[in-house]
């Protein structure tokens, strides 16, 4: 039986995340995650991971001016000391609250300066997150939803992780990113499984619920388990409506 994650990121975002947390319990999800929790006290959401049993699996770094357009701080060439801040605060919430993993997120940028700004900066945060035991995602991100970003695509996410080569520095695998430029979900999911530490999935291309769309998640679902992947995978989608009326999906596809 596949396993899923609630996005809280995503679905449920019309309460406070503690209740959230409570909310996807109800709807039976094996486990949850989140993008950028940090107005919410830590001891908050811990209380409700605790009450329901749910892992937080994973969390992102700030993406930094939000009204100026910034998706992320680390790769951009002259703000270091931000993107360790970020860095440093994703990883103290995550340890605060036993979360498993922290995607560290690149920015708006390109260029060899980027790279290696990226480079040292994902060095840095793999460090500081071995000390507590957690893993640091990277995670491309499709160039229709984030024109610009520094990672676009799978193959310069491995080329990344092989060069950093740090044990705790595995890829997020978003299929609905993957689907809507790499066209063949299925094959580049096989070929980064030994690098993947994360899987989420959308339809694709508009980031509804997985039971429509161009890619079949049944056939996803299947292959995924084949290749003995255990881990909850992260339902991270826009509900067309409220969160509890989009889940038919989870009784068809599980
Ligand atoms: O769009 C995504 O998948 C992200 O995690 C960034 O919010």
């Amino acid at each position: 039986m596949t396993r899923f994650s609630a996005n809280l990121g995503f679905l449920w975002t019309d309460r406070p995340l503690p209740d959230a947390i409570r909310a996807a319990k109800t709807a039976g999800f094996d486990a949850v995650e989140c993008h950028w929790p940090y107005d919410t006290p830590a001891s908050e959401v811990k209380l409700a991971l605790a009450q329901t049993g749910l892992s937080m699996l994973g969390l992102n770094t700030v993406r930094g001016d939000v009204a100026a357009g910034e998706m992320g701080l680390s790769a951009l060439p002259g703000r270091r000391d931000d993107a360790l801040s970020a860095i440093v605060q994703a990883v103290s919430y995550a340890d605060a609250i036993g979360a498993q993993a922290v995607h560290v997120m690149a920015g708006k940028c390109d260029g060899v300066e980027a790279e290696a700004t990226f480079i040292e900066n994902l060095s840095a945060a793999c460090e500081i997150a071995r000390r507590s035991g957690l893993t640091i995602l990277i995670e491309p991100l499709n160039a229709f939803d984030a024109p610009g970003y520094f990672l676009g695509n799978t193959q310069q996410a491995s080329t990344l992780i092989r060069q950093i080569d740090a044990s705790n520095l595995k890829l997020m695998f978003d299929c609905y990113h993957v689907g809507r430029t790499e066209v063949d979900v299925a094959a580049t999911l096989q070929k980064m499984l030994p690098i993947i530490g994360h899987i989420q999935f959308a339809a694709v291309p508009d980031r509804g619920a997985p039971d429509h769309g161009d890619v079949d998640f049944r056939r996803i679902f299947s292959l995924i388990t084949e290749l003995g992947w255990e881990h909850p995978l992260g339902a991270e989608y826009r509900p067309a409506g409220d969160t509890e009326s989009s889940l038919g999906w989870m009784a068809k596809l599980r």
